[in-house]
């Protein structure tokens, strides 16, 4: 029995693809996917297995409709984006509705990525308006330098399912805030946030075939998006591994690409801490949408001096916290998304307390609740020797690691491939700078644990990615800079 969730207008709830403003249900992939509440595990409903085919459709759908989109002015693209960012805010409850049945996250994490959701389209439809080129002082005479800055055209993009809504605003505001068209495959886990947004860009003006959702065949769909020589950008949130395949299917027509991938956040506490500060940051930077967020904490690293104290305060804080499905009021934790999720928590928690780790609080599946349910686990004694060191866990899991001083500290950080997001507390002004600027990640915390917002550059260093999103850098990855020489004067 399929069970869609309670909304004012159930028709944001889509069952059928978008392709060049036409509401399909075409799967030449195979049968319609299954999409499940992960609270629950009840079907929510169905939605098409769209494969190379539609994807082509989608593709030429938004080639045909780029010219016109790239003609409007700044001013009038950004008048539609400003109505689907207000839309986006008026129906914020549904929106936020549909995000907890499909992903699990509690409501009010699900209302707040809402609205992070029309902050970031709200803040490209300003951006389009400030897509300035330069005129360069001539070395000739009879000459003149122009720069101009031209939209790349249709554009690829790919989302996960931790944060389904979000990650298509930053991807979609600055893709049509820059002239591009865009052809869209969210996570099969979470299709409906994505297709919602097709109904409110409809509403918004927004020409038929300028946004195209797809849902379906994840590498039928990637095969076709980076390899038609119309695409001339991907875009693509999501894990290292699958980025770095995608990264390569896109070299053979060179396309550009910008990648959101995954990370390993340390989050340092040093001695002279303010420790009800860092215990505050800890929680919402390990236990966010459960854990399964791409800058959640993976390593604390904490000083000896402190470690005890930080340790017994984040176990009794991780302990307290309400697990349940995220629509039940007071919930604080969700369910994970699958059980493939749960069970490589299960295997990080096995491997670091076989390799001496000990247990805090948590450490299994959620007794009253089972099923993706998990308890907030800590660990401490963690070494570099477990998973957890060196694994994204993608979970409800805190494990603690000892260190001496400075140096140490910043080296155990920079122990990774990926270079996303990092945190440290301190209150020694010199030992900020200092730890700062020697921490090799994209995004650096000092004495906050939550500090995305769409007027900062979001992305890593390494293997966590390439470009940034949001932020007055996060159109430049949809131009392309031309160089006009006007000579004969
Ligand atoms: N850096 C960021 O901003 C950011 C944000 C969210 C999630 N992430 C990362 O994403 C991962 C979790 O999300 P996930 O499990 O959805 O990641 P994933 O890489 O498995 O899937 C991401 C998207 O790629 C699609 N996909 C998977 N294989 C594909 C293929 N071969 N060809 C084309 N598309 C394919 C999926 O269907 C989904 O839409 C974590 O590693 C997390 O750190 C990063
Ligand atoms: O999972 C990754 C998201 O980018 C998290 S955030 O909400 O943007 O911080």
């Amino acid at each position: 029995m399929q069970t869609e969730p309670q909304l004012k207008r159930p028709d944001l709830f889509r069952s059928a693809i978008l392709i060049g403003g036409e509401w399909v249900k075409d799967s030449s992939a195979g049968e319609p996917i299954a999409v499940v509440d992960p609270a629950t595990g009840r079907l929510l409903g169905t939605v098409p297995n769209a494969g190379r085919a539609e994807t082509a459709r989608a593709i030429e759908a938004a080639d045909a409709a780029f010219p016109a989109w790239r003609e409007k002015t700044a001013a009038e693209r950004a008048d539609h984006l400003r109505r689907l960012a207000q839309l986006i805010t008026d129906n914020k409850e549904d929106l936020a509705r549909i995000l907890t049945a499909e992903q699990g996250k509690p409501l009010a994490e699900a209302r707040g990525e809402v609205g992070m959701s029309a902050a970031y389209v709200q803040w490209f439809a300003e951006e389009g308006r400030r897509i300035y080129g330069d005129v360069i002082p001539s070395p000739w005479q009879n000459r003149r330098i122009l720069i101009t800055k031209d939209p790349v055209g249709v554009v690829g993009a790919i989302t996960p399912w931790n944060f389904p809504s979000s990650m298509i605003a930053r991807k979609l505001g600055a893709a049509l805030a820059a002239g591009c068209t865009i052809v869209i495959k969210p996570a099969s886990q979470t299709p409906y946030s994505a297709l919602a947004w097709g109904v409110l860009c409809e509403e918004a003006g927004i020409p038929a075939g300028v946004v195209n959702i797809l849902t379906g065949a994840a590498r039928q769909i990637g095969a076709e998006l980076t390899s038609n020589p119309l695409v001339k950008k991907i875009t693509f949130t999501g894990s290292t591994e699958v980025g770095k395949q995608l990264a390569e299917q896109a070299a053979r027509t060179m396309k550009k690409v910008s990648m959101e991938l995954g990370g390993n956040a340390p989050f340092i506490v040093f001695d002279d801490a303010d420790l009800d500060r860092a215990v505050e940051g800890a929680m919402v930077a390990k236990y966010r949408n459960a854990g399964q967020t791409c800058v959640c904490t993976n390593r604390f690293l904490v000083q000896e001096g402190i470690y005890d104290a930080f340790a017994e305060r984040l176990a009794r804080a991780s302990a307290a916290m309400k697990v349940g499905n995220g629509f039940e009021e007071g919930v604080v934790q969700g369910p994970l998304i699958d059980e493939r999720a749960v069970a490589k928590v299960e295997e990080h928690i096995a491997d670091a307390l076989a390799k001496g780790g000990r247990l805090l609080t948590g450490g299994r599946r959620h007794q009253g609740l089972g099923g993706n349910f998990f308890e907030p686990t800590v660990i401490a004694d963690a070494t570099p020797a477990m998973a957890v060191a060196r694994e994204e866990t993608f979970g409800p899991l805190a494990p603690l690691f000892r260190f001496r001083d400075e140096a140490e500290a910043v080296r155990l950080a920079n122990d990774t491939e990926y270079g996303l997001a990092c945190y440290f507390y301190t209150r020694d002004l010199g030992r900020a700078f200092r730890v700062s600027e020697a921490l090799e990640y994209g995004l650096v915390g000092i004495n906050e644990g939550l500090i995305t917002t769409e007027v900062a550059p979001f992305g890593g260093v390494k293997e966590s990615g390439v470009g940034r999103e949001g932020s007055k850098y996060g159109i430049d990855d949809y131009l392309n800079i031309k160089y006009v020489c006007v000579g004969g004067l």
